[in-house]
């Protein structure tokens, strides 16, 4: 077994629940609130930013050329997606500039945010993979059950085409390639803290979509 698949495995429990959370199911069934869906939309704009900064960030760690562009372009990718957070879906679900720039990074986005930087500076290049690879790989496979699923003439179809779409999927099933080229010359150390990685950005992602849900804010 590829040791991608071997995360995959082990994390099915994780993916399930996210699968099945009152996020995903009401953007499956199109009853998700416009006021879930623009809180979610507002702190993934601050999350694309920070995602793409520590993509540049491993692109600056890789080991080869083709695996540097690989995640410069990625983080290039990051910064156009989202752009268009604020140029289409903002614009349709009236999310001003203003209120844009007058919303902070709730908790959980500060949280996760600086857990993906802080590990894409600070620990080695396998690991920061690890640790980016759940961007990539639960959101291909949330965007294509959602699709799957979807209720017709749901709100939320555009963003849903979006993570069910080839383009995306084609880059993410090149992002697994390079972590198991990656996992397959690790140490077995590394490949344990490649696994830890994962789970923990993992339950992050869970994490955001629940706190779009509960709208979370700043206590004080
Ligand atoms: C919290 C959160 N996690 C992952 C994504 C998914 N995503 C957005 S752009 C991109 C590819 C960039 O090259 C990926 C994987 C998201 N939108 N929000």
């Amino acid at each position: 077994m590829s040791f991608t698949a071997e995360i995959w495995k082990e994390n099915s429990a994780l993916f399930e629940t996210i699968r099945t959370m009152p996020f995903n199911q009401e953007l499956a069934d199109g009853t998700l609130s416009q006021e879930r869906f623009r809180h979610y939309m507002i702190q993934d704009a601050h999350y694309l930013v920070a995602f793409g900064r520590a993509l540049a960030v491993a692109a600056g760690k890789a080991d080869n050329s083709d695996e540097v562009a690989q995640f410069s372009e990625a983080a290039r990718t990051a910064i156009i997606v989202e752009r268009s957070l604020h140029a289409d879906f903002m614009e349709q679900f009236n999310v001003s500039p203003a209120t844009f720039s007058a919303t902070p990074l709730s908790p959980t986005t500060h949280h996760y945010c600086n857990y993906l930087v802080a590990t894409s500076w600070s620990a080695s290049y396998p690991v920061a993979l690890a640790a980016l690879l759940p961007c990539f790989w639960i959101y291909a496979e949330i965007g294509r059950d959602i699709l799957a699923r979807a209720a017709k003439n749901n709100p939320y179809d555009a963003w849903i085409a979006t993570y069910a779409g080839e383009e995306f999927h084609a880059a993410v099933r090149g992002v697994i390639q390079t972590v198991d080229r990656v996992a397959s010359v690790a140490s077995a150390e590394t490949r344990r803290d490649m696994h830890a990685a994962y789970t923990h950005a993992a339950k992050l992602e869970w994490m955001f979509w629940d706190a779009a849900y509960r709208l979370e804010q700043w206590a004080v």
